[in-house]
């Protein structure tokens, strides 16, 4: 449960960050699958950032009987998700993002929504992503930095960076002239909440370790999209705190992975 506090906090500064979120054993589960799953490593794609660097990705909608299908299903994450846009809560899609030590990319500056308007959601307010941090993210290796209180702002014009779609650096300029930018540094088991609106970026990773996480975003029943996936129509079946550590499918094998070539809100 969020409290009052923090939902105040996430309306003024359009996110939260919830030290630890899950717990050690949660992680250390979540870490191996994603670094030993034959098909996410299969799957996994990249984007290439304005210099050319890879940033990587698996991306899935169907939330399943898997650990990662489990944790978007989780009651704590679905419970704060209701508390911050509302209910009943869909899943929209999951994501296991990479940044290779030395080598991964990074995220230039946008909104969730400026990727997700075109796939046809109406109402921004009532969608949202979570971050959870499987290895140490620092400024070192390319964590999130955010401008609070940008979703204030509503939707910015986005335009093509890279593989990438970014917002107007004109306006994100401007807005940083109003606040200082904050670097959202996590440990594992940390999680990260921001709204659709919220203008982020990451820098590319010049460290030895690796920056991996996983992305859950989710939409309410009365805002689905006119073009996406079906799990956009489905109330999330939840699933009690902690289960994912006795997921009965114990990899991705289930998931229907989305291929970069038919992401609508990439093309
Ligand atoms: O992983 C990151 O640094 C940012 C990724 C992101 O913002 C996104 O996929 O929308
Ligand atoms: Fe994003």
């Amino acid at each position: 449960m969020l409290t009052s506090a923090q939902l105040e906090e996430f309306n003024k500064q359009g996110f939260l960050v919830l030290r630890g979120f899950l717990s050690a054993e949660e992680v250390g589960l979540l870490y191996q699958v994603s670094a030993q799953d034959n098909a996410l490593t299969e799957h996994t794609y990249s984007v290439l950032d304005a210099n050319g660097n890879e940033s990587k990705l698996a991306l899935w909608n169907n939330p399943g009987d898997d650990p990662f299908g489990m944790l978007s299903r989780d009651e704590r994450v679905v419970g704060a998700v209701g508390q911050l846009i509302g209910g009943p809560v869909a899943h929209f899609h999951s994501k296991v993002m990479q940044k290779s030590p030395r080598v991964g990319g990074a995220w230039e500056w946008h909104q969730d929504y400026g990727y997700w308007y075109k796939n046809g959601f109406l109402f921004p307010d009532e969608m949202i992503s979570i971050m959870f941090a499987l290895t140490p993210a620092t400024r070192e290796n390319g964590c999130l930095m955010v401008l609070p209180g940008s979703h204030k702002m509503g939707r910015i014009e986005h335009g093509k960076v890279g593989e990438q779609v970014g917002a107007a650096l004109d306006r994100v300029a401007r807005f940083e002239e109003r606040v200082e930018r904050v670097y959202c540094e996590l440990m594992p088991g940390d999680a990260l909440i921001f709204h659709s609106n919220l203008l982020h970026a990451s820098n590319p990773n010049t460290s030895d370790s690796p920056r991996w996480s996983i992305i859950s975003c989710y939409n309410t029943l009365q805002n689905t999209p006119f073009q996406e996936p079906a799990s956009c129509f489905q109330e999330v079946s939840t699933v009690g705190a902690g289960s994912l550590l006795h997921a009965s499918q114990q990899g991705f094998d289930s998931i229907a992975f989305n291929k970069k070539k038919t992401d609508i809100s990439l093309n």
